[in-house]
């Protein structure tokens, strides 16, 4: 391997500090750092410590400032309503500003917590902004999962507002947000002061005023009229920018903290050098801000670059057809397009000729980037002939914030291996540890962790939470990050992830956790005990399972209760668990201490090849189980 990838890795090798400090010279700063990166400060060290900084200020005022203000900053394009509109780097700052005025004139400021529970709307992007403008930490929850979830939300960062909409859409129905709003609010131990609501045409929502309902719109022309000026509060480069809560192995989700200064230096870095994007250019992530994709590259990434960024308020098939992606990057120019597996897989299915495709003039495509999920060979060669652009797998996750492995469009690209997110970026030392936490050799399956210090935009602790921080992620290997994901790294360097090590499942590029979704159906009456696996999909990668055993004294229709326990996860969870598959069982597969054989009953159910456990209880069940899956068409 040689090139400009070659020498970019071995400079940061030499010298990481000096890597991530030349970086950093080309952003803004209101105080310079005292230290680069200062391994005595946090849980594993801080970066870029005793610096002040603000992550709007750079998105916005500085592009404004170098006379960027003219261009389009942000592309609202909605096949849900019809609405297309653009914004540029100057508009977006006026909308900002205002918002932030309403935030500073309701007494939130800096270090405050703001839940944002927003469609696919500018709204939602500039709700971010102005929370980082005032130095407020945003939340964002994903619209998908339902009241108990923002709940919990709510109560973990103990958020002091909530920016919110009238309502989401979903192909076929309107989605009412305010109920799912004031059911969360009403179960939450933390009461949010105010909960700013944003009006949407397609469903007004009726305001509770009496527990501090604002409407947004209204309060944000006020500030409009009156002309509200808010200034960029200085930041700590150590203080948080925002809380992304993510899937844990139980039902309590793990907020990511991603500080201020370290979070746009690796950023403002990746979208030219991985993503070959130079400032100016359109870069659209299809995805939606509710993901850590949707944060790092649809709001920061391109914004601190000087991109444009498109907020895309649709499906990739259905809205209204399989050609939808095409129709956006021809009307509006889009250079580097990012995006999930499961969304290709989707167009692959309605469109397998590509005749969508041809439809549209996609010429200005430079490259597709897919991450989120395993990316399958099939779907990226369909992808390769179809758009006859390079299609580059990579590998990152919500806790790193940016692609710890990718074939780096902007450094030069590396010949692909199929099945393989390619080679380690800068800042990130990859190695596969053997369980016992020695290096295997190279080509040889194990536990994929990245050697301490993470890079810069990297997850510094889990929200109020160091010691779980500590304890799931850096203290299993001692000086390493645990991915959680097993896999190789071959004889070139190539990174090969094969599999989660951990109960979480990856369904249309979200990550669920199985545990959760056990916590919610043993809550039905009439189950005893009850197992989630992860089984394989053709379109979303994976989905849900559910195994139930039914108590004694139960009598009723499964199909009813089948009904009820999907409902009661949607209910709990939210649509996006995509929690459709349940089965009844009479019996668990357990090992002699009480394990359930969770691991077994997957391979059992993907037809893939497996081992009696050596430590199982009663193997007879096992055939049970198969019995089951066969009835149900797998394994
Ligand atoms: C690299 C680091 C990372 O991994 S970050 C995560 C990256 N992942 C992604 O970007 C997600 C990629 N997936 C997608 O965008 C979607 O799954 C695509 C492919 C577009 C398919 O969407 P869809 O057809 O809705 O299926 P789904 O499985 O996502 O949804 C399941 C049910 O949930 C619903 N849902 C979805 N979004 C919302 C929302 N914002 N508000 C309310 N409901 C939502 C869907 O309508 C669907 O409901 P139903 O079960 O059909 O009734």
């Amino acid at each position: 391997m040689q090139g400009k990838y070659l020498e970019t890795y071995q400079s940061w090798m030499g010298n990481p500090e000096a890597f991530w400090k030349t970086q950093a010279d080309r952003l803004d700063w209101f105080k310079p750092a005292e230290k680069v990166f200062d391994p005595e400060a946090g849980v594993y060290g801080r970066w870029f410590t005793g610096a002040e900084t603000n992550t709007c200020h750079n998105c916005l005022d500085r592009h404004v400032a170098a006379g960027r203000g003219e261009q389009k900053a942000v592309i609202y394009d909605s096949p849900m309503t019809g609405a297309k509109k653009s914004y540029t780097f100057y508009e977006v700052l006026a909308e900002v500003t205002a918002i932030a005025a309403v935030l500073k004139n309701h007494g939130i400021g800096k270090g405050d917590r703001v839940i944002i529970y927003m469609p696919m709307i500018p709204e939602a992007v500039f709700s971010m902004l102005a929370c980082a403008r005032i130095g407020a930490v945003h939340s964002v929850v994903f619209g998908g999962f339902a009241a108990h979830e923002l709940a919990t939300r709510i109560d973990d960062c103990n958020a002091k507002a909530v920016i919110s909409a009238s309502c989401g859409l979903e192909p076929g129905r309107i989605v009412p947000y305010k109920p799912l709003l004031d059911h969360a609010v009403d179960m939450a131990k933390v009461k949010p002061e105010y909960c700013f609501v944003l009006q949407r045409d397609e469903l007004h929502a009726p305001l509770r005023y009496e527990h501090g309902d604002v409407d947004l719109a209204q309060a944000v022309e006020v500030e409009r009229v009156n002309g509200t000026a808010v200034a960029c509060e200085p930041v700590a480069a150590t203080d948080p920018l925002y809380v992304l809560y993510t899937s844990g192995t139980t039902g309590q989700p793990k907020g990511v903290v991603r500080d201020n200064g370290g979070h746009m230096v690796a950023l403002a870095w990746t979208m030219e050098n991985i993503y070959g994007v130079k400032p100016g250019e359109v870069f659209w992530a299809a995805s939606d801000i509710g993901w850590v994709v949707g944060h790092s590259y649809i709001v920061y990434g391109p914004l601190l670059a000087g991109n444009t960024t498109i907020i895309f308020e649709g499906k990739p098939v259905g809205t209204p057809d399989a050609g939808t992606f095409w129709r956006v990057v021809a009307d509006h120019d889009v250079k580097a397009l990012f995006t999930a597996p499961t969304a290709f897989r989707a167009i692959r299915r309605d469109d397998p000729d590509g005749d969508f495709v041809r439809k549209y003039d996609i010429s200005g495509l430079r490259a597709l980037f897919l991450a989120g999920e395993r990316a399958d060979p099939e779907t990226i060669k369909w992808a390769e002939k179809m758009l006859k652009v390079p299609v580059i797998d990579h590998w990152w996750q919500t806790e790193t914030g940016w692609p710890i492995a990718a074939n780096p469009a902007g450094l030069g690209l590396l010949p692909v291996k199929y099945g393989s997110p390619a080679v380690p970026m800068p800042g990130y030392a990859v190695d596969v540890l053997d369980d016992a936490g020695h290096p295997v050799p190279r080509g040889t399956l194990g536990n994929i962790v990245v050697k301490l210090p993470l890079p810069p935009g990297c997850l510094v602790t889990f929200w109020n939470a160091d010691e779980r921080f500590r304890s799931s992620c850096l203290e299993e290997f001692p000086g390493y990050y645990k991915t959680a994901d097993a896999g190789i790294v071959d004889e070139d360097g190539y990174v090969f992830v094969m599999a989660r090590t951990d109960d979480i499942i990856n369904c249309a590029g979200h990550r669920l956790s199985t545990g959760a979704m056990e916590e919610v159906c043993a809550m039905h009456p009439d189950v005893a005990e009850c197992a989630v696996i992860g089984i394989a999909d053709e379109l979303k990668g994976q989905i849900p399972c559910g195994f139930l055993v039914l108590k004694h004294n139960v009598n009723r229709d499964f199909s009813a209760i089948q009904r009820e326990v999907v409902q009661l996860v949607r209910d709990e969870i939210g649509p996006v668990a995509a929690f459709k598959t349940v089965m009844k069982v009479e019996r668990l597969p357990k090992t002699r201490s009480g394990k359930i054989l969770r691991g077994t009953m997957q391979k059992i159910a993907d037809g893939m090849p497996w081992k009696m456990p050596a430590t199982i209880d009663d193997p007879a069940i096992l055939d049970e189980i198969t019995d089951v899956l066969k009835k149900h068409g797998h394994g």
